[in-house]
């Protein structure tokens, strides 16, 4: 393995890839003709989905696709993982990065979120690599949280709402510290959300176009939601890896707003879901006891469950991605509608294909 990395000008190490934005980085590096090593947690069941197509035995000639163990937790493995695969990028991509769920574990998310970056900033310290490696960390609009301006911008105030939030704004800092404390080419990308067809199951839209698909092949009669009308500016993954990529590759370490700068809201991706699969909803009631039907049928296709509500959510995030555009010439290309219409024929594939076995959504 040592020859084939020292072969290779530009090897990347990602943690979090076989997330979903782990595994389209992935595919766009081989593309690029990176050497990449991706970092995945030990579970005791198999996680690598999303990464197995890229896959092909380390032993092969010409292998350019290594997966390690390691974790966010554990700073000699991930010290040892750095000293051992000699990346000239780093993209820190793993994470506790379900905002409901950091309220339920809040201890482990600041551990993996706030302090796992710090294990990997100093990883590289150690190591003597601050000259010689660039760092991408995985800031999100959820910094913004209760927002002082719209629509926001790297300049914009953080006030976070979520322990998730509070662990990322620790490790944005961090790494805005080493830049100037250590001159490391260490940088933000502050992404606002990035869906795609292999986006996990317990975020919104996914759960939705997850839904849908179950409802029209009668796997499922209802989907119970939480907060539909916050508001989102929802990208497409796949435009937002390569922005990840052109931050690394720009001149000087800077940080960086990724957005489409449209905001929609939940009950909107949710009508547009169901309408992309044949079906338009119709809302009736209000609050808790607000319901979705369908206008032929009548039947309840949607409706709240407060067991879905945080309790502090973010109501309405949209950003300005101009200093990206001027500076990376990054701009997205997919917009709303299309990302939700991808989504929603790859699930209704899925489930005629019988590829889950019910329809049940988390
Ligand atoms: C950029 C940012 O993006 C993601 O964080 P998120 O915006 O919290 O994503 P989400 O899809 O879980 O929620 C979006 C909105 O939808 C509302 N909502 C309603 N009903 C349900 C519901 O039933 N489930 C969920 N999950 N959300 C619901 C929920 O209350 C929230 O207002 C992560 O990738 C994060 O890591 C990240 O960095």
């Amino acid at each position: 393995m040592a020859d084939k990395v020292a072969l290779a000008d530009k090897v990347a190490l990602i943690t979090g890839v076989t997330g979903q934005d782990g595994a389209y980085l992935a595919e766009l590096l081989l593309a690029k003709g990176y050497v990449v090593h991706g970092v995945k947690r030990r579970s005791s069941s198999f996680n690598t989905e999303r990464v197995d197509g890229l896959y092909v035995d380390p032993h092969e000639s010409g292998a350019r696709f290594f997966l390690h163990h390691g974790d966010l937790t554990d700073a000699t493995n991930l010290i040892r993982l750095v000293q051992e695969t000699k990346p000239s990028e780093i993209y820190n991509l793993g994470a506790q990065s379900h905002v409901q769920v950091s309220f339920e574990t809040p201890e482990y998310t600041a551990n993996a979120d706030a302090l796992g970056t710090l294990r990997l900033l100093e990883a590289i310290r150690i190591l003597g690599l601050e000259k010689s490696v660039r760092f991408y960390q995985a800031s999100t609009s959820e910094l913004y949280g209760q927002v002082r301006e719209t629509p926001q911008n790297e300049a914009t105030p953080f006030q976070p709402r979520s322990p998730y939030a509070a662990a990322k704004l620790y490790a944005y800092w961090i790494t805005v510290n080493y830049r100037q404390a250590y001159g490391m080419f260490a940088a933000n990308g502050i992404l606002f959300n990035h869906e795609s067809p292999t986006r996990g199951e317990t975020f919104v839209t996914r759960k939705i176009t997850r839904a849908v698909a179950a409802i029209h092949h009668g796997l499922q009669d209802t989907l119970y939601l939480g907060n539909i009308d916050a508001r989102r500016d929802w990208g497409h993954a796949r435009d937002y890896v390569e922005g990840m990529w052109r931050i690394l590759q720009h001149g000087e370490p800077d940080d960086f707003v990724l957005a489409t700068g449209e905001a929609h809201s939940v009950r909107e991706f949710v009508e547009l879901a169901f309408a992309e699969a044949g079906r338009t909803i119709r809302w009736q009631g209000r609050g808790a006891d607000e319901v979705g039907v369908d206008a032929v049928t009548g039947a309840a296709l949607v409706r709240i469950d407060p067991r879905y509500f945080r309790p502090t959510d973010v109501d309405a995030l949209v950003g300005d991605a101009a200093k990206a555009r001027n500076v990376l010439g990054w701009s997205h290309t997919i917009g709303f509608r299309d990302l939700v219409a991808e989504m929603v024929r790859a699930d209704l594939a899925r489930a005629a294909g019988g590829r889950w076995r019910d329809g049940r959504s988390t």
